[in-house]
């Protein structure tokens, strides 16, 4: 049967050097795509997140030579414009979960978002398309395992838990990583279909 859908002969390549986020986009996806996983440290650049998100799908398609897939999230609170946004794995190195909370305690509003940006590009010569999902909450004193970046202060409005204190499950069905794969997956199940790998 005649199909307008795009062949995809290279698998998709999951580049990241994140390995909690690879634990959720393998949940998240299941096996409704297929892709592989490269363990890479992709530069921590600047600007604004969907152009962040889109350099390095640039960079990770030069280097894997094919088909990527990368993200970049960003913690943004609205006190402080959007800021620390994509640069808060160097706020929670320095500082820990509980001095992002910190960072709120001059200000009433304590409210934020989580941001998600996938870019998915087809090799080098392409530009990347980007898939943005967003979870809105608020900063809390820190509660639950300590064991996946900023999920101890992030509280999603309607739940009285962290991300840290959700069960996994909870967490995936409304994350913001979740929000952006699932546009993610409508785009590439419509446009393109998947030859088998080896
Ligand atoms: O769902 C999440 N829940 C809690 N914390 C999270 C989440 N997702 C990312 N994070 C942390 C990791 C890093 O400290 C920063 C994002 O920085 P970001 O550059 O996107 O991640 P990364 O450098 O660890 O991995 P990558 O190699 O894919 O760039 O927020
Ligand atoms: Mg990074």
């Amino acid at each position: 049967m005649a199909s307008n859908k795009l062949p995809l002969v290279k698998p998709i390549t999951f580049v990241t050097g994140n390995a909690k986020k690879l634990e959720e986009v393998k949940m998240i996806l299941g096996q409704s795509i297929p892709f592989q996983a490269v363990k890479f440290d992709l530069p921590e650049l600047q600007g604004e997140p969907e152009e962040i998100s889109k350099e390095k799908a640039r960079i990770a398609a030069r280097e894997v030579g094919g088909p990527v897939l990368v993200e970049d999230t960003c913690l943004c609170f609205n006190a402080l414009k959007g800021l620390p946004g994509p640069y808060v794995k160097w706020f929670l190195q320095k500082t820990g979960p509980e001095g992002l909370n910190n960072m709120l305690a001059a200000y009433e509003d304590k409210t934020a978002y989580a941001l998600c940006i996938f870019s998915l590009s087809l090799g080098p010569d392409h530009e990347p398309t980007s898939f943005e999902g967003r979870t809105e909450g608020k900063i809390v004193p820190a509660r639950g395992p300590n064991d996946f970046g900023w999920d101890p202060v992030f509280q999603p409005h309607g739940y009285n838990l962290t991300y840290a204190e959700m069960p996994k499950e909870e967490k995936n069905k409304i994350s913001h990583r979740r929000r952006a794969l699932d546009k993610l997956r409508e785009h590439l199940c419509t446009q393109y279909s998947f030859m088998d790998q080896p």
